[in-house]
């Protein structure tokens, strides 16, 4: 092995010879079963991992080819590479908001090894071709692996479904389904829908939430805060009478739903009780439902206006708790870049979203981690090896043994960061954790082998 540690610059270009790289000095965690345990330290251990081919071949350096290229990670841990079930990139349709290679940017800053790019773009992703264009524009990239995810209706228009199964015969393999931004609201088509992909074992994500209870025009959780505020209000009982109809239709149906960023302990309890019965539930919340309430509206900041609101303390109490239980499976971003002109608005005129892939990690760790219920190896599950089982990723969230892809990231437990959001890889701004401190940080991405990010830098894609 050689005994030349890398710099930056060479990290970032390893060239056209290099096969192969070892982590060094690393405390390696592996994925907890479905219950948080807080015990990364006795299911950690430190080993150097040596990958050859975009492959993990051993754990001892001494192993490794001569001319390896080294990452001393010295008091930093190694996960499985992060998983985004959510991610919105506006490309075809809206490039000016994120392209799929400035969201593939963000995301490997951010420690994520594969995303799944929600249908909502302009065109939508109802057709076979459109899913596969996403792939490729994913590939040509290179920084991640974007899986596109195909809407449940022809154009998220409630009535006519997609071309379910020719996306998923696709070389998409399109196998996770959503209208996202918009509910499946009509129960008929939804159960169509959950029939139809039964057979492939496919799933739909859905975005749980009445549009008859919540209203044309809501835009913050109903409650004391809304009426304070003057503004139109959303209620909680929006999202748990959808969850609760569609579990009831995934029992009938024996197929599998997703339920997206859940945000209210009504959902969670629905959720819980879905499980309970056996039901094929998943569910995931977003690093922002987990710190933020809606307290933050009080300045009337559009950067806080997202779908769905950000709720009261209980609220946020009741999903860390399921998200440590193991009711809620996995955090997914719901990465939602806006342009300027479609965000500073006045609060009712701006649009839904807030930016997440790059500051995911560092929001979760913090709140679930230091000081919370869940250990790395709790995190490790929520953010890789959970979303890549949902999806069917294969090749994601994967033990980190010899034998398995090389798709890793290293993580500083004890970096200070401060989130500042013109350094952000994403094209928008509309970034909530502005100015915010972090203690851990994602330090290194590697997919296949390859360093895609370190020290929130991409690698050229
Ligand atoms: N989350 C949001 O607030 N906005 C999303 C749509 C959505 O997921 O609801 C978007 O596409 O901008
Ligand atoms: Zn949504
Ligand atoms: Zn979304």
């Amino acid at each position: 092995m050689s005994d030349r540690k890398l710099t930056i610059g060479e990290k970032l270009s390893p060239g056209p010879g290099v096969r192969s790289l070892v982590i060094t000095g690393a405390r390696i965690v592996a994925s907890a079963p479905s219950v948080a345990t807080a015990t990364e330290t006795a299911d950690a251990r430190v080993a150097d991992v040596v990958i050859v081919d975009g492959v993990v071949t051993d754990l001892t350096a001494s192993e490794a080819p001569s001319d390896a290229q080294v990452i001393d990670a010295d008091g930093l841990i190694l996960l499985p590479g992060l998983v985004d079930l959510h991610t919105h990139l506006r490309e075809p349709g809206r490039e000016d908001a994120e392209t799929i290679c400035s969201g593939s940017r963000a995301a490997a800053v951010g420690g994520y090894t594969a995303i799944l790019a929600m249908a909502n773009t302009t065109p939508v992703t109802d057709t076979a071709e459109a899913a596969e264009r996403i792939l490729d524009l994913g590939r040509a990239c290179g920084l991640v692996d974007v899986q596109p995810i195909g809407a449940v209706t022809h154009d998220l228009a409630g009535g006519q479904l997609a071309e379910l199964g020719l996306m998923h015969r696709s070389r998409a393999r399109v196998n996770v389904f959503s209208d996202d931004g918009r509910c499946v609201a009509d129960a008929r088509v939804m159960r169509r829908a959950l029939e139809y992909i039964r057979s492939f074992g496919g799933v739909v994500s859905q975005h749980s939430q009445d549009p008859a209870l919540a209203g044309p025009n809501a835009c913050c959780h109903e409650g004391e805060l809304s009426g304070r505020l003057g503004l139109p209000g959303w209620p909680a009982v929006a999202e748990s009478v959808i969850i609760a109809r569609d579990v009831q239709l995934a029992r009938h149906t024996g197929s599998r739903v997703h339920v997206a960023h859940v945000s209210t302990a009504e959902g969670v309890d629905v959720i819980r009780w879905a499980k309970a019965q056996g039901i094929a539930v998943t569910a995931e919340v977003t690093p922002h439902h987990l710190a933020l309430t809606t307290e933050r509206l009080a300045g009337y900041d559009p950067v806080f206006k997202v779908n769905p609101p950000l709720r009261p303390i209980e609220d946020v109490q009741a999903v860390r708790a399921a998200l440590a239980d193991g009711t809620i499976d996995a955090v997914a971003t719901d990465h939602a870049p806006h342009a300027r002109h479609d965000k500073e608005h006045a609060f009712e005129d701006a649009a839904f979203g807030m930016l997440g892939l790059e500051t995911a990690l560092s929001v979760v760790a913090s709140v679930m981690v230091e000081g919370g219920p869940c250990g790395w190896s709790d995190l490790a599950r929520v953010m890789s090896s959970a979303p890549a089982g949902i999806a069917g990723l294969a090749d994601h969230g994967r033990p980190i043994v010899p034998g398995e892809p090389a798709n890793l990231v290293l993580v500083d437990p004890a970096a200070a960061i401060t989130v500042d959001r013109s350094s952000s890889q994403s094209l928008s701004r509309n970034n909530p954790w502005h100015g915010e401190q972090f203690r851990a940080a994602v330090h290194t991405t590697i997919l296949r082998g390859r360093v895609t990010a370190a020290e929130g830098a991409p690698a050229a894609c």
